[in-house]
């Protein structure tokens, strides 16, 4: 395996979104040897549990925990000291829970390392706007006023402020985010379809190429690789595709 397909494939990161264990266990059969990054979002984590987590990192994964975390500064404190005592590599945060409640997830990681020297740090990262937010949403239900790229960047300063590694975003805003925050600061990004796949509930959406042209950190892809008749060939197309990134 040479070293640009293991980088490149190690910012990949598939999302898990299934009802069951035994389902994405056979996701993660056809993609063995594949060394990207696996999420666990709300579905399958409610169902599957921290077994579930400790099996992706007995095999070897980085894993990405994706239960955005949106409560109360004590509430949250606690959900991240459990995370981080998992083992996971990154997890989530909402940025509009605000500076303190985010910083009250860098606090219980913190607590939960302190007590336990074999764990590493994991990454956190904070939810600026969904990428199935789309401008009119925003203004019009959400009742934020003005444009969602200034939105994002609003969120990802916050986010920086408070401590946190980097942001959830869509790739459209990363150049934005970058000049804002920093080009170190971590993005990560769903909304990634392939030319030509259905776009589903995304919104603001790029393909994994034109992803990494803008400087995502991380590209976050579910259905069009879970959905796909070849599932370990549609991921293999995706890295050769962000291989192709001049
Ligand atoms: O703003 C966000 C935050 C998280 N997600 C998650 O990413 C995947 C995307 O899945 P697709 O099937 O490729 O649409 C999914 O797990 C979401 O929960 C997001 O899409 N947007």
């Amino acid at each position: 395996m040479n070293t640009e397909y293991k980088n490149m494939a190690g910012r990949l990161i598939v999302a898990l979104d299934y009802p069951d264990a035994t389902q994405a266990s056979a996701l993660v059969e056809q993609l063995q040897g594949i060394p990207c990054y696996m999420k666990v979002g709300m579905q399958l984590f409610y169902a599957a549990g921290p077994d579930f987590m400790r099996n992706l990192k007995a095999r070897g994964y980085s894993v990405f925990l994706d239960l955005k975390m949106h409560d109360i500064p004590n509430t949250v404190k606690g959900g991240a000291e459990s995370i981080t005592r998992l083992g996971v590599d990154m997890f989530n945060v909402h940025a509009a829970g605000g500076t303190q409640m985010m910083q009250a997830a860098y606090e219980g990681m913190n607590n939960a390392l302190a007590s336990d020297p074999s764990l590493s740090k994991p990454i956190i990262i904070a939810v600026t706007q969904l990428t199935s937010t789309t401008q009119s949403v925003l203004n019009e239900q959400i009742g934020v006023e003005g444009n969602i790229e200034d939105a994002v960047v609003r969120y990802a300063n916050l986010a920086a402020s408070a401590g946190l590694d980097g942001v959830v975003a869509s790739a459209h805003e990363v150049p934005s985010i970058g000049k804002a925050c920093g080009r170190d600061f971590i993005t990560v990004t769903p909304g990634i379809r392939p030319a030509g796949s259905h776009l589903g509930d995304q919104a603001r959406v790029l393909t994994p190429g034109e992803a990494i042209e803008q400087g995502s950190h991380y590209i976050v892809v579910g259905r069009p690789i879970t959905s796909a008749s070849n599932p370990r060939e549609a991921a293999e197309q995706i890295i050769k595709e962000m291989m192709n990134v001049e």
